[in-house]
């Protein structure tokens, strides 16, 4: 299949990549670089270097080929920051899915996939696991701009019979276990790579935010789901989408809080991480646990890596190879070759 990826050079993006060429199709990268990373790309993939709220750049990029499947990664996607910064994060996220969205429905593009999140759900009214129909009650705008856009993709399938497969992800972590990818977000807010760094003392201390939660130990509760894991979900569903179009819980049904993460980086890495205690992060639900029942009946998706210390494991692997992520050290040998662009 021919796929284009938007976002195609970010860390979840950038693993599905691996997946697909291994799968066998064929990819072409959009992307703004603003928080990716060229060096993530594999070999043999195309790329456009667009901004997706250009709709005119954006139209041009996926007017160049028929695509038969258009994946979307590309967005801002911290919870704290869109607390800070609502209208930028519901400009920006909106805009960019609306412009994808209206310039594959017009090309007459039949399949798409969307990267949605766990932050559509708060966490309280479901007791347990949250199933695919919680009730969507978002505590970020980030997670209101992803809603907005799963909406925007009922009416492209209704008027333009693009078939949308909307994945909502709990926590990517981890990295492609053969070494050739991993997470390099800057700056990096993400709990299990900030853990991990002050471990190696790349960070000279972590803040664990808040500890007054309604959770067993006072902190944050979070299914973590391991990002290759993630990929295999993505070139499943595509099959799906012959038949209707869908929105899918993704994670592994096991919570961990904000403590058990410090735990498991120390047990795993054998060093001592230095912590301590701050204010809650606004926007933070206290605990999303997925139920991800639906998604491995329907398509068979079974994750592979459910024990917290794999998924740690493949993260820290990485990044003790690559301290510096992908700005200054280059990838191992025959891990990636230069890229072709379009
Ligand atoms: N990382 C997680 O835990 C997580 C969880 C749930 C959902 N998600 C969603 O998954 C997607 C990927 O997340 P990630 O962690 O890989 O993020 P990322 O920041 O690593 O990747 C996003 C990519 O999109 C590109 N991009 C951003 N805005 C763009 C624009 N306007 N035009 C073109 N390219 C643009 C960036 O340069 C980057 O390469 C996001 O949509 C995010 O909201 C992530
Ligand atoms: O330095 C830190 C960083 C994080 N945390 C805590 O760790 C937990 C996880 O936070 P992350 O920033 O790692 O992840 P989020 O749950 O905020 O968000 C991630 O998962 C969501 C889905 O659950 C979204 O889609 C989002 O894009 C993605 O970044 C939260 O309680 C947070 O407060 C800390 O205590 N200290």
């Amino acid at each position: 299949m021919k796929c284009l990826v938007a976002g195609g050079a970010g860390y979840v993006g950038s693993h599905v990549i691996i997946g697909l060429l291994e799968a066998g199709h064929e990819v072409t990268v959009l992307d703004n670089l603003s928080t990716g990373h060229l060096a993530a790309i594999p070999p043999g993939v195309g790329f456009h270097n667009a901004d997706l709220t250009d709709a005119q750049a954006t139209k041009k990029v996926v007017s160049q080929k028929k695509w038969d499947v258009v994946f979307h990664f590309a967005a801002l996607s911290s919870v704290s920051e869109s607390v800070n910064r609502p209208f930028h994060y519901l400009r920006q996220n909106t805009l960019s899915s609306l412009n994808l969205i209206e310039a594959c429905a017009h090309q007459g593009v039949k399949r798409f996939v969307f990267s949605s999140t766990a932050a559509l759900f708060n966490g309280k009214t479901h007791h347990g696991l949250i199933p695919d129909n919680a009730a969507i009650d978002p505590s970020s705008p980030y997670g209101d701009s992803k809603y907005v856009t799963e909406r925007a993709l009922v009416w492209a399938d209704r008027i333009y019979g693009m078939r949308s497969a909307c994945l909502r992800y709990f926590n990517a972590a981890g990295a492609d276990p053969l070494g050739r990818l991993g997470e390099d977000h800057r700056p990096e807010t993400h709990l299990i790579p900030l853990t991990i760094d002050t471990a190696l003392g790349l960070n000279p201390l972590l803040k664990i935010f808040g500890s007054d939660y309604n959770t067993p130990d006072g902190t944050c509760v979070r299914d973590y789901v391991h990002v290759t894991d993630l990929a295999d979900a993505h070139i499943r569903v595509i099959d799906q989408l012959d038949n209707a179009s869908v929105a899918y819980n993704l994670g592994n049904g096991k919570g961990f809080s904000n403590l058990e993460i410090i735990q498991s980086v120390e047990r795993v890495s054998g060093r001592k991480v230095h912590w301590e205690w701050a204010d809650r992060r606004h926007g933070d639900p206290a605990t999303l646990v997925a139920d991800s029942s639906r998604i491995q009946r329907e398509i068979g998706w079974q994750p592979q890596y459910q024990d917290i210390d794999s998924i740690v494991t493949t993260a820290l692997h990485w990044r003790e190879r690559h301290p510096h992520g992908y700005g200054k050290k280059r990838l191992p040998e025959n891990s990636i070759t230069p890229l072709e662009c379009i």
